[in-house]
Parts: C-alpha cells; sequence; structure tokens
C-alpha cells in the first residue's frame, strides 16, 4: 500500500485497517447521498433492519459476478482516489467491482457477521449522512460469548466511523474477525480508551462527550469479487446458449 494510505494506518489493527476522515467533500456526499436517493425504488433490498442496493447486481448462486460496469457516480470521484493510495493495488482485478449501499435508520444495525470468500479480503467503506461505530469481534470469542439468546459478547474493537470519511479493512481483520452495528438510537462509552481509531478521526469535540445521537447513515461497501463472467458467458448462466 502507498505511503499515504499507511499514514492512516490504525495501530492497533496492526496493519489490517485504515482510516481517512474529509476522504470525500460535503458537496461530493450531498451529490452521492442524492444519487442514493433517487434510484428507482425497485433497486433497494428491504431487510429487516436495513436496506441495501446492489451494484451493478447481485453475485449468481456460485458467487459469480456478472461483468457490467459501475454507475459513474460510485465511480468518480471515490474509485479514481481509491487507484491514487493503490486501495485495491493488489487486489486482483486491481480495482472493485463490486458496492454494496447500505442505510441505516436510528436503532437499525447489522448483526456480527463475515463478508466471505466470494470477495477479495479487502472492504472499502465510505460513510455518509452521520457517524456510526462498527464493532468488531473475534469468531472465536464470538462464538463463546454468544448465548442462546444469540448476544453477543463484547467487541473487541470498535471503529467511529465520521460521515465522509473512509475505512479500508483487510487481511486478518476481514478473515478472522466479524464486524456489525448496535442496534440502537445512540453510540456511547465513546473516547480514547475504547475507540480505535480516536487519534485519526477528524474531529472529536462531538465525541468527547462519550455519546453521539444516529441519524441516518449510508454506507458505500466497495469490494472485488473473485469470479466474474464476461458478458459472452452471460448466456450460459442465464441457461440459454450452449
Ligand atoms: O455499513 C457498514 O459499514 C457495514 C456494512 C457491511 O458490513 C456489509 O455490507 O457487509
Ligand atoms: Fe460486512
Amino acid at each position: 500500500m502507498s505511503y499515504d494510505l499507511d499514514a492512516a494506518r490504525i495501530a492497533p489493527l496492526s496493519g489490517d485497517a485504515f482510516y481517512i476522515s474529509d476522504f470525500i467533500s460535503e458537496d461530493e456526499e450531498a451529490l452521492l447521498m442524492q444519487k442514493v436517493q433517487s434510484v428507482p425504488l425497485p433497486r433497494w433490498t428491504h431487510l429487516s433492519h436495513r436496506r441495501l442496493q446492489t451494484w451493478p447486481s447481485a453475485l449468481t448462486k456460485s458467487n459469480t459476478l456478472l461483468s457490467s460496469p459501475l454507475p459513474s457516480w460510485l465511480t468518480n470521484p471515490i474509485i479514481h482516489r481509491f487507484k491514487e493510495l493503490g486501495v485495491f493495488a493488489n487486489a486482483p482485478h486491481t480495482t472493485p467491482n463490486h458496492v454494496l449501499v447500505n442505510e441505516y435508520q436510528p436503532g437499525q444495525g447489522i448483526m456480527p457477521h463475515e463478508d466471505g470468500a466470494a470477495y477479495y479480503p479487502l472492504v472499502a467503506t465510505v460513510s455518509l449522512g452521520a457517524p456510526i461505530v462498527l464493532d468488531i469481534y473475534e469468531k472465536d470469542s464470538h462464538q463463546l460469548d454468544a448465548g442462546a439468546d444469540d448476544s453477543h459478547g463484547k467487541p473487541r474493537f470498535r471503529i467511529l466511523q465520521e460521515r465522509r470519511s473512509l475505512l479500508v479493512m483487510r487481511g486478518k481483520l476481514y478473515t478472522d474477525f466479524l464486524h456489525g452495528i448496535a442496534e440502537s438510537t445512540r453510540d456511547e462509552d465513546l473516547g480514547p480508551h475504547s475507540i480505535c481509531n480516536w487519534d485519526l478521526l477528524g474531529e472529536k469535540a462531538p465525541y468527547e462527550g462519550g455519546w453521539v445521537v444516529r441519524e441516518t447513515r449510508t454506507s458505500l461497501t466497495y469490494r472485488d469479487v473473485l469470479k466474474v463472467a464476461k458478458m459472452g458467458n452471460t448466456l450460459k448462466f442465464l441457461g440459454g446458449a450452449k
């Protein structure tokens, strides 16, 4: 990874996570939010605790992406900036080919999970609209601590993602840990003792009281899907031409 990204290392996460505040400008954020909101309603998948857009399309059952360009609003300026920083330089396609857009209302979240083997083990997340805390759990301790009531153990790390920031997670953090977002209306117990990227925050003042109220937060999560079928092969997938 390039020098600039090295300066953004989240030290306690030993080279597997990077955080850059102010990765996009306020104007860029506003434009992205407008684009997210202006897609036709059927583009959204409604889940019980968030809603989601999948670009350019959902993977097939065999975790294959049917090759298709990402829309330009997801490419420019974000993927151009990834290239400057070398974010996906070591990924097989050297650039992301898939983006999930997640929207969380206050009280919504995502259960601890791993993103899995369909992707090269690197995810780059741009946050829009409001801050949120991402909790990181060790896989094993999570299993040990999880009770029959489906509760989760204490997070091993907590990352505060400001609006307009970039978070990159890769390597062991991707493969050996789970990540999730609490279904909460406030993020609490904030401070240098609990937030592992505290020193890298663009602005600490809003969190120095120790908590922040949730507002609607949108994430753009960029990944490289390993298996890609070129359009020439698409008919085979659809059960058409031999
Ligand atoms: O919204 C986020 O930052 C996390 C989303 C996530 O974990 C996922 O889409 O797999
Ligand atoms: Fe995830």
